[in-house]
Parts: C-alpha cells; sequence; structure tokens
C-alpha cells in the first residue's frame, strides 16, 4: 500500500484538484493500493481562522464566511455542505456573542477545512466511478487530548486503523482526513504545524506502507528556496537524517515529527509535484549517500537579542538564568552563541516574542544591571537564520569568506558539533544576496559574477563582445555566469538584472537613463547583486572619482584606464587602504603593455625579493607602430599616424600618446609597483607636439597633423647611418630610495638593436634585475589594439572569479 497525501495548493479550485483526481485515477489504473490524505483546500485553514477571530472581536465576519462557502462549491455542483456550514455557523456565532473562544472551540472550525476537502474529493472520485470511502480521521486517530497540538495514542490510533483498513480492504481508496483527531472523549483535537503530512506519517507507520508519496506544488527538496537562489537545483536523493536537519531549520515541507513514524518502519518519503508529474521528486530514505548533502535552509521571522556586561565573565549560572526565565514563559531559544569572554550572549527568538523576551531578561538581571554587571539587553529585528546543512568547519571558509568579500557581515554563527550545519544569523536586508553568495560557493554550480562596465568604445565595445560570444563556454568550463547588468558611456546607462544581450547597443540608445554611478551601486544593492565588478573602459580623469565609492559598496575594480593609477601618490595610497579595508581587488594588467603579462610579471619579481634594477623599452603602442613604419618607409609622418589612430592603437585623443604622458603614466604605473612613491610630475618627458599644435580640441589637431611632417622629416633625416627612432620609457637609478628617475624621450638605436628591430605596434620591455645581471628578462609583443587590451580586460575579470575571492 501507498500513502498519497496532497497538500492544500493540490486541492484548490481550477485545474488543481482535477488533476488530483487524475493522479488518484491512474495510480488504480496501474493496481497499486492506495490511502489518500488531504489537506484542506487552498487557503481554507487561514480562512476559518482569520472568520473565528473577527468573530472573537464582535467583527463583521458573515460577508467573509459567504465568500468561503462560495469557493468550496464555485465549481462543484450536486454536493451539499449544509451540515458543516450550519455547524460552522453556530461555532461563529457563539464564539461572536462570547467575545472569546477556546483552543477546543478553534479546533472544532479548523476541522472542517479537512472534512470539506475529504468528503469533496470522494465524491468526484465515485463522480469517476471509483470506489471512494470518506474517512474521518477522527474515528482512527486517538490523541491525548491537547486541543491545537494533540500528541496520538499509538496503540489505541494503530488498533483503530488496521481495523478500518481490514474493512476497506485496499479495493477502496480511502479518501482521510488529516491533521484533525480526537481525544477519548470523541472530542475534535489537531495534530498542530503540518498536522496533515503528520497524519499520513502515522498512516503509513500503522499499515507499514510501502511509500509515503507527499503531494505538493514543488518539484521536491531543493538546495535552496528557488524563489530567492535562481540557481537552486533539487536534490534527487536524501536521507532520514538530512532531512530531519532541514526539517528543523524550517524547510516548510518536512517536520522533524513527521519524519519519526517513518524512520521507525523504513518508509520511504517522496516528495512530489501534483503539477509536473514527469519529475520523479525527492526521495527520502534510511540511506546516506557517501557525499552528504549540502542545502540552505532559511529561518524568517526571528529577532536576535543580545545580553552584554562587564561583569557576566566567569559568573555562574548566568545562560541557565536566561534559559529559564524564558522557559518560564514558553519562549524558546533557537540558537545561542557566546564569546568566550562571556561578556556576550547572542541567540535567536520567534520575533513576535522579542519584546516579551526582553522584558523577562530585564526584570531577571534586574539586579546585576543595578550592579553594573549587565549593561545592555537589546533586541535586533529583521534579521534571519541561514543555516548551510552538510556544511563542517573544515570548508566552512569558503562561504564564509565569500560572504566578507560581499560585504555580508554575519552578526552571530555557530554549528552543531555532530551533525553537519553551520547557522548564520544575518540582517533580513541581506538575507537574500547571502543566500546566492552562500550557495554559489558551497554548490558545484556555476558563480554568478555580476559586471558593470562603464565606457564601451573600441576596448568597451570589444570586451562586451567578448564576453557574449564566449560566456556560455566559460560557464561550462570554469562554472563561472558573467552576467553583464550594466552598460553606460559618458550619458546613459542599461541595466539588466539578469543580463544584457546581444541587443545591448541599440537597447542602451533607446532605452538607457541618464545617471549617476550610484544609480548602478542601488540597482545591484536592490537586486541583491553578488559578485559585483565594475569595469572602467573610459579614459575619463572625473570617472575614476568613483573608485572609492564602488569597492566602498562592494565592487572589485578593473580598469583599462590608467588615470586612477597616476593621480597623486596620496590617492594611490588612499585607494590601496579603501580596497584592503574592504578586502577588495582592482586589476589593471591593460595598463602597460595592453595585453602583455607585464604587470603581474613585475609584482611576481618585486615580491619575491628580486631587485629590478631599470626597466626600459618602447612602451607605446601607437608610437611604436608610428615611428616603426615612418622610420622604415618613405611615407609622411602625418599619413602614418593616421594609419595608427585607426586602426585603434592610439588613445582616444591621439595627443594623449604624441606629448609623452601615456607613455609617462605606464612608467610611473611601474615605478609604484616598485613601491617607488613619484609622482607624473617628476616624469622628464620629451612632448612630441610642437608646442603651438598642443592647445585647442582635437579635431583641429587632426586638421592640422601635416604640419608634423616637416618637423619629424628632419629628425629622422638627421640620424646616424642605419638608425631608426624609438619613443622609449626609462625607469632607472637607485629604485631601492623613495623616488626612481622616470625619463620618456625619443631617441635614435641602431637599427641591428633590440630597440630598433622591434616591428609593427609591437611594445618591448626590458627587465633588468640583480640576479639576471646585464641580461634582461624581455617581454614583447603587440602593445596597443582594441582586441588584445579587451582580452587583457577579460583576463582580469576571469582572475578575479577565479581567484576564490568571489
Ligand atoms: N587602445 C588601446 O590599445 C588601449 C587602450 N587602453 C585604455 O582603454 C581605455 C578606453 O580606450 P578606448 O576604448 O579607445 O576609448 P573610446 O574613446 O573608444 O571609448 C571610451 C568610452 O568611455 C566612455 N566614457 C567617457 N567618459 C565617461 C564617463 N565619465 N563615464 C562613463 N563613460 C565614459 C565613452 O562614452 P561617450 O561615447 O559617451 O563619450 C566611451 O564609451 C582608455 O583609458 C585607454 O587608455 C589601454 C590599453 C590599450
Ligand atoms: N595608446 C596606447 C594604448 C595602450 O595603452 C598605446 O599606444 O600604447
Amino acid at each position: 500500500m501507498k500513502i498519497l497525501k496532497f497538500g492544500g495548493k493540490s486541492l484548490a479550485n481550477g485545474k488543481a484538484i482535477g488533476t488530483v483526481v487524475d493522479i488518484i485515477d491512474d495510480n488504480i489504473k496501474r493496481g497499486e493500493k492506495i490511502a489518500v490524505v488531504l489537506s484542506a483546500r487552498g487557503n481554507t485553514t487561514n480562512e476559518l481562522e482569520e472568520i473565528l477571530e473577527k468573530a472573537s472581536k464582535n467583527e463583521d465576519y458573515k460577508e467573509q464566511f459567504a465568500a468561503f462557502k462560495r469557493y468550496q462549491l464555485e465549481d462543484f455542483k450536486g454536493i451539499n455542505f449544509d451540515k458543516e456550514y450550519e455547524t460552522l455557523d453556530k461555532l461563529f456565532e457563539g464564539v461572536s456573542l462570547l467575545g472569546d473562544y477556546s483552543k477546543r472551540i478553534k479546533d472544532q472550525v479548523l476541522s472542517h477545512g479537512e472534512v470539506i476537502s475529504a468528503k469533496l474529493l470522494t465524491q468526484l472520485l465515485q463522480e469517476k466511478n471509483i470506489k471512494a470511502h470518506f474517512t474521518d480521521s477522527r474515528t482512527l486517530i486517538k490523541t491525548d487530548g491537547e486541543f491545537g497540538n494533540a500528541q496520538p495514542l499509538d496503540k489505541l490510533s494503530k488498533e483503530n486503523v488496521i481495523k478500518h483498513f481490514e474493512r476497506y480492504n485496499g479495493a477502496t481508496v480511502n479518501v482521510i482526513t488529516g491533521f484533525i483527531a480526537s481525544n477519548t472523549k470523541d472530542e475534535t483535537t489537531t495534530l498542530g504545524r503540518n498536522g496533515s503530512n503528520y497524519t499520513a506519517s502515522l498512516l503509513a507507520n500503522y499499515l507499514e506502507a510501502e511509500e509515503l508519496q507527499n503531494f505538493t506544488h514543488v518539484d521536491g527538496i531543493y538546495t535552496a528556496n528557488p524563489d530567492l537562489v535562481p540557481e537552486a537545483k533539487k536534490i534527487e536523493k536524501l536521507s532520514f537524517k538530512e532531512a530531519n536537519e532541514l526539517a528543523y531549520f524550517g524547510t516548510n515541507i518536512l517536520h522533524a515529527k513527521t519524519i519519526i513514524p517513518l524512520i521507525e518502519k523504513n518508509i520511504p518519503l517522496r516528495i512530489l509535484n501534483t503539477f509536473n508529474q514527469n519529475d520523479n521528486g525527492t526521495l527520502i530514505t534510511s540511506e546516506t549517500s557517501e557525499k552528504g548533502i549540502k542545502s540552505l535552509s532559511v529561518l524568517e521571522d526571528v529577532a536576535l537579542i543580545n545580553l552584554e556586561g562587564r561583569g557576566l565573565l566567569g559568573k555562574v549560572g548566568v545562560d541557565a538564568r536566561i534559559f529559564r526565565a524564558l522557559a518560564h514563559k514558553n519562549i524558546s531559544v533557537s540558537i545561542i552563541s557566546q564569546g568566550s569572554s562571556e561578556r556576550g550572549i547572542g541567540f535567536i527568538v520567534q520575533a513576535d516574542k522579542a519584546n516579551e523576551a526582553k522584558s523577562i531578561l530585564e526584570l531577571e538581571f534586574e539586579a546585576d544591571f543595578y550592579q553594573q554587571d549587565v549593561s545592555t539587553i537589546a533586541i535586533e529585528n529583521e534579521v534571519s537564520v541561514i543555516s548551510i546543512i552538510g556544511q563542517d568547519l573544515s570548508t566552512f571558509h569558503k562561504p564564509y569568506n565569500a560572504l566578507i568579500k560581499n560585504q555580508v557581515i554575519p552578526l552571530l554563527f555557530n554549528n552543531t558539533v555532530s551533525g553537519k550545519s553551520v547557522s548564520l544569523v544575518v540582517r533580513k536586508i541581506q538575507l537574500h544576496k547571502a543566500l546566492n553568495v552562500i550557495h554559489g560557493e558551497i554548490f558545484e554550480i556555476s558563480k554568478k559574477i555580476n559586471i558593470a562596465i562603464f565606457g564601451h568604445g573600441l576596448v568597451g565595445g570589444t570586451l562586451i563582445d567578448q564576453i557574449l560570444q564566449t560566456a556560455e563556454e566559460i560557464e561550462k568550463r570554469k562554472k563561472i555566469k558573467l552576467n553583464i547588468f550594466a552598460v553606460a558611456n559618458s550619458r546613459k546607462v542599461l541595466l539588466h538584472k539578469n543580463g544584457i544581450d546581444l541587443n545591448w547597443k541599440a537597447e542602451l540608445e533607446k532605452e538607457g537613463n541618464v545617471y549617476m554611478v550610484n544609480d548602478v551601486i542601488k540597482f545591484a544593492n536592490k537586486c541583491h547583486l553578488e559578485n559585483l565588478i565594475a569595469i572602467d573602459n573610459t579614459a575619463s580623469k572625473e570617472f575614476t572619482r568613483n573608485y572609492l565609492g564602488l569597492v566602498e559598496n562592494g565592487f572589485d575594480l578593473v580598469s583599462s584606464n590608467k588615470i586612477a593609477n597616476t593621480l597623486s601618490f596620496d590617492f594611490y595610497k588612499e585607494l590601496r587602504t579603501t580596497l584592503e579595508n574592504n578586502q577588495k581587488h582592482y586589476l589593471y594588467e591593460t595598463n602597460v603593455g595592453a595585453g602583455l603579462p607585464l604587470i603581474d610579471t613585475i609584482k611576481l619579481l618585486h615580491l619575491s625579493g628580486e631587485n629590478i634594477t631599470r626597466i626600459k623599452g618602447v612602451f607605446s603602442g601607437s608610437l611604436s607602430y608610428l615611428f616603426n613604419t615612418f622610420s622604415s618607409e618613405g611615407r609622411l609622418f602625418s599619413e602614418v599616424l593616421h594609419e595608427a589612430i585607426n586602426k585603434g592603437f592610439t588613445e582616444p585623443d591621439p595627443r594623449e600618446d604624441l606629448c609623452g604622458n601615456d607613455v609617462g603614466r605606464k612608467l610611473l604605473i611601474l615605478a609604484r609597483e616598485l613601491d617607488l612613491s613619484n609622482e607624473f610630475e617628476d616624469i622628464n618627458i620629451d612632448n612630441l607636439i610642437p608646442e603651438n599644435l598642443r592647445e585647442g580640441e582635437v579635431v583641429s589637431f587632426l586638421e592640422r597633423i601635416r604640419e608634423l611632417d616637416l618637423v619629424y622629416q628632419k629628425v629622422k633625416e638627421t640620424q646616424e647611418p642605419d638608425h631608426v627612432l624609438r619613443y622609449i620609457g626609462d625607469l632607472w637609478g637607485d629604485l631601492s630610495q623613495e623616488k626612481g628617475n622616470l625619463d620618456v624621450k625619443l631617441v635614435s638605436v641602431p637599427r641591428s638593436s633590440a630597440l630598433g628591430q622591434v616591428k609593427g605596434s609591437d611594445s618591448i620591455f626590458e627587465i633588468y634585475t640583480e640576479s639576471y645581471g646585464d641580461q634582461p628578462i624581455v617581454i614583447q609583443g603587440a602593445g596597443a589594439g582594441a582586441a588584445v587590451t579587451a582580452r587583457g580586460v577579460f583576463g582580469d575579470i576571469l582572475r578575479l572569479a577565479e581567484k576564490g575571492n568571489h
């Protein structure tokens, strides 16, 4: 025999209840022996409770009662609940007259929900020629008589059930009311929270059923609530022990007491979805999987009480007094944590009991307050408890670090010693984000990285294309889901919680909004987005003013923009301190040498104690192209410059390259990597732009660039034979001092030298160190271009995503 239990949502009007009839019909056609246990339909129990409450307050309840009656028969003709309605009428009238009701009356009222539900389904089955028999569980399950939360008298109930099923021996489908029972005086009692599930598992136990199937409106038990964690996955199988932990921590399909009768007889429990019969649901058995399961469950509607005082140190019996005082008023403590200094004790109670608990403790510790042993008893409302089931402390650092990186600082945490679970108390406002962060960290599913891209010109636009083209592959290979939730230029932003698509450019133009960077931060917070990265692909100084705010609001930074690293040394340090304080990272590999792995190499050499004595080379891709081509071909300087601009090698304003600022910035960035505290003003720069062309708009400069031809033709011609022009950066001097020497200049070198042989838009960096002596480490390759730069930025994003720092 199988027990099929259907919850309220499965029995609601419309398609639902018809589906239940079909499920039962299918089982019978397959020759299954079944018994059916039902909850009240839809929202019936809550409705009855509300009507009762209104009646007790002498409010007009009749309208709601009429609506209740209409709902029950809305879709069904030819069935009559006059008897039930009459009883309910009398009960409500009595309560209204008395202005109060007892738990006994409440049980009588609520019992009608299950009775109506079971009677209706019995009739619907009979109309389908199924032999169905309405079974009022009050005639079977006998209890100790505690109204509202009765305990079954097992021996008596079991005898009743077995006798009943001997009479209705399997050819008949017993349709049994869940939740309700009766005491030995035949008065109605109810089985408390999750009562219908309890009835079903009691029946399964008494009848030694082969399986209990619990039909709900979800596919089974998930790794987390899918409404809060879109990436949550269904758990196919779990053990009773694991289910028990989940039940305790608020997974509302299960309740500890409903599992015990099943464990006793080793009866499997299957959680199924009435509305998705193709799914096998979650099977709960006594077998424990080797790997163990992990799941997140949440307790809401709780409050944190914090009791503190210097005088608590070493005092005996403080905890006992807290528990005793609260227990006296029936207030349960669910999670408690105490510092080893014993100066502070934090614990969780139900939210609606928090004020009462505080008053009780204030009374209990009145004398301690007076003696200044206790200083604070405070309530922190708006908190939630997240429990990571299946988590032990050996790997707890992973979700914990991820939370901290995402600026979720738990208020309190504790673990169970034998069972594997860790619970954290977090602010309610951070619950959503916290769940997603932990979930992404503990499951082998994709970790979502939420990216805001500022600047979508040559580099930014190419980066977006690269991400969109490869995101799927990266998710498959690396389990990293890249979600671009914001794209912005200097005027507008396009925000999409679930990520932009290939149509982003048109959408930004059409639907983008004027914005401040703060709007992007607010959007990320509102949508509870985790693992945030802001990418600066602008060339704007103004934009770098947003860096500190972004970091303080939980963003890591990646920039191709070099400005932030070359502002004052004070800002440089402030940014690093802010990053450290917020445990955030800033990567900028493309700042020097575009896609070449230069900064990382220098960082590593410096970190490992290698003494770098000089860095010299062609730092600019555009100027490399310009002088390589101009030196070897008989073409005009202006013509080659135009080509470099068109190939996307130059800065948005090409004068930034020609005036030497861009190379100067790169040199300064490398110097600062070596802990030198140089300022931009310390750099000696050969400006390649004649003074009369330095001011004004870019357009007017470009209109006049032919004026450069004569100047550089002369420079070219006055070189020694077999020499070529190169624009170089040179960091030299005693680099163990506070500051180094930084030179940016145009030089003429033999064509056969290392610098002289550089081709195309290649950059070359010679890194001289103490160990390597006169033989420098050389890094050479494309030093500019949108594709290589975007690829470098992409690399930084993946490095952040993979660092475990998300
Ligand atoms: N090209 C290369 O080889 C390399 C470039 N880089 C760096 O890459 C960066 C981008 O260069 P590139 O793509 O050529 O530049 P583009 O001029 O092509 O694009 C710049 C983008 O930034 C946007 N922008 C400008 N100011 C702001 C602001 N205040 N807020 C938000 N968005 C803004 C622009 O929007 P709008 O159109 O509205 O102005 C535009 O979308 C530069 O810092 C450059 O130094 C680094 C290494 C190599
Ligand atoms: N304009 C720059 C681009 C890379 O930083 C260059 O030419 O090197």
